[in-house]
């Protein structure tokens, strides 16, 4: 049985439902809505945790930020038996209708990160998979929450000097909302025949200052808390339906 040398996982802990998320911090936040939870393993930016959510096991890794980390944990999840992954991450709002706290789940995505570029030329779609969008929504629908579906933004900078202009670009096109990993993730596993989805919650208004928004995702912010936790749950029933 091989340990998988970033995620330091083996298919001992096999375990086909997978929540992904970039922060380590958010791995524990999740993991309170799972019962009998087991730490796996911890080493660089990958933390993972099991539980169990209504009778079906699950595993929860973080993924740290940008496109290469996140398709190492992808690409190491599959190998130990991920099958369905959901990313519950964070983005800043291209569209001024997208309120703190509120989901985009992303039915697509432009791949304007270099990960998933190594892997197929750009023409080749970012495409979410169908079964976890609809599980997402469902979700969200059911529980009177207001949500947006759409295609979402992945990037690789946060500091270069056209990051304005870029954003108005994407803006102009309708894009929701930005991110860093969803591009990849949904690039890759469609390549590798596995299901994967994201449901992003909005940290940043759009047309604030993205570092300013950023800084203020702290676990001491409700809003952002709820919307963090909103996700979880719905990433958690779209996963085990
Ligand atoms: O909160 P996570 O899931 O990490 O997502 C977003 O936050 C990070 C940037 O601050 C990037 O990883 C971006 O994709
Ligand atoms: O623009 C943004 C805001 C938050 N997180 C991102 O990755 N990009």
């Amino acid at each position: 049985m091989n340990i998988q040398p970033h995620i330091q996982l083996t298919s001992a802990q096999a375990c086909e439902r997978v929540i992904l998320c970039g922060d380590p911090a958010r791995v524990a936040r999740i993991a309170t809505l799972l019962a009998d939870v087991k730490p796996l393993a911890s080493n660089r930016e990958f933390t993972s945790v099991s539980g169990e959510f209504q009778g079906h096991q699950l595993l929860i890794c973080s993924t740290g930020i940008g496109a290469p980390s996140a398709i190492i944990a992808l690409e190491e999840l599959i190998k130990c038996g991920g099958k369905r992954f959901i990313r519950v991450g964070s983005a800043g709002a291209l569209q001024s209708h997208i309120a703190l706290g509120e989901l985009i789940i992303a039915e697509a995505a432009v791949r304007d990160d270099g990960g998933s570029a190594s892997y197929a030329p750009v023409a080749y779609p970012a495409l979410a998979n169908r079964v976890l969008v609809n599980g997402l929504s469902d979700y969200l629908r059911q529980h009177q929450q207001h949500h947006h579906l759409g295609i979402v933004r992945s990037h690789d900078s946060f500091y270069t000097d056209q990051e304005l202009d870029i954003c108005r670009r994407w803006h102009q096109l309708g894009v929701l909302a930005a991110d860093m990993e969803t591009a990849a993730l949904l690039t890759v596993g469609r390549i590798r025949g596995v299901a994967v989805a994201a449901v992003l919650n909005n940290v940043v208004l759009y047309g604030d200052n993205t570092v300013e928004g950023v800084n203020d995702y702290t676990a001491a912010e409700p809003l952002l808390m709820h919307g963090e936790m909103l996700a979880a749950r719905a990433a958690l029933a779209a996963l085990c339906c």
